[in-house]
């Protein structure tokens, strides 16, 4: 498989690097581009590697081109690609947030396959939470594309009018669970942690709540009854954290992203 990322940015230089750190399916050329390709030079000694500004080189030498530009510059990648695009050939796969699938179809055409993607960052360590939508084309590559998507974290496959929901939850989402561990840690320090110290018992803690969760396919809380003692520390803190809005700042913060990203 030859895959191409076209605007390898924040999240495209994710990509490139989970990709080259799985070892689950095999590639056998990752051709990166960008217009200024500077922060890229490093990676031209990778085997197996090619770092280029021409976006329509890096289309006609690969069989799967993931495109990774801001929304406002994915018209001019799709219509500078669009002649060398050979829908027997390419899978083209979106990460362009508030693009839609009929949006890529308009300019490269309905019988091109087409994923649209929201993988997250931290996709880069293998452990994205990738949503997945198809055109009607791409049903047949779309074991494909969860093939290079499994292997650098979870897919779930969606219905397109869900896909900016899944943007806000699991794209945006990182940054929300940053914040949330970074105020656990602040909180540790204040109780007589190093920052260092802090750091760790919250990502480690948050790693362990989402692990029991994932492991044992139970709701959140019935982890929580088992943790709080009645009359214990737990709840009292529990219940201070919901009185000051805990739970409503979260899910009022997700639908605010969501009012936002429908406008993007
Ligand atoms: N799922 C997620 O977690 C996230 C998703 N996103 C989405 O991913 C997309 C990319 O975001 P992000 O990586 O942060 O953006 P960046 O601005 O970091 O990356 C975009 C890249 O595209 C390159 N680029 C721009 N125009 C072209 C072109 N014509 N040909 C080739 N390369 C080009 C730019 O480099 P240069 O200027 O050198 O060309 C830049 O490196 C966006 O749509 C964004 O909304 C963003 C962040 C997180
Ligand atoms: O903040 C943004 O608009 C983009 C979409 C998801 C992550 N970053």
């Amino acid at each position: 498989m030859k895959i191409a990322i076209l605007g390898t940015g924040n999240l495209g230089y994710s990509i490139a690097i989970g990709i080259l750190s799985q070892d689950n399916f095999k590639f056998k050329n990752l051709y990166l581009t960008k217009r200024n390709t500077e922060s890229l030079e490093g990676w031209s000694k990778l085997p197996n590697v090619k770092i280029s500004t021409e976006n329509k080189r890096a289309v006609r030498f690969s069989d799967v081109i993931i495109i990774a530009v801001q929304p406002a510059q994915i018209q001019g990648v799709l219509d500078e690609i669009k002649e060398v695009i050979n829908p027997k050939r390419h899978t083209v796969i979106s990460v362009v947030t508030g693009r839609k699938i009929a949006d890529i179809e308009a300019v490269l055409g309905t019988e091109v396959a087409i994923v649209r993607s929201m993988p997250n960052t931290a996709i880069s360590v293998g452990q994205s939470m990738t949503c997945l939508s198809v055109n009607s084309r791409g049903k047949k590559n779309i074991e494909f594309a969860k093939t290079i998507f499994n292997s650098l974290g979870q897919t779930m496959c969606i219905e397109e009018n869900l896909m900016q929901a899944a943007t806000v939850i699991c794209a945006s989402g990182i940054a929300f669970w940053m914040r949330l561990i970074r105020a656990t840690t602040q909180g540790a320090v204040q109780l007589g942690f190093d920052a260092e110290e802090a750091q760790e018992l919250s990502m480690q803690t948050a790693l362990g709540a989402a692990s029991l969760l994932i492991k044992s396919g139970n709701h959140p809380e019935q982890e929580i009854d088992k943790v709080t003692t009645p009359s214990g520390c737990t709840i009292e803190g529990l219940n201070e954290m919901e009185h000051q809005g805990l739970s409503s700042s979260l899910i009022r913060g997700l639908v605010t992203s969501f009012e936002k990203i429908n406008q993007i």
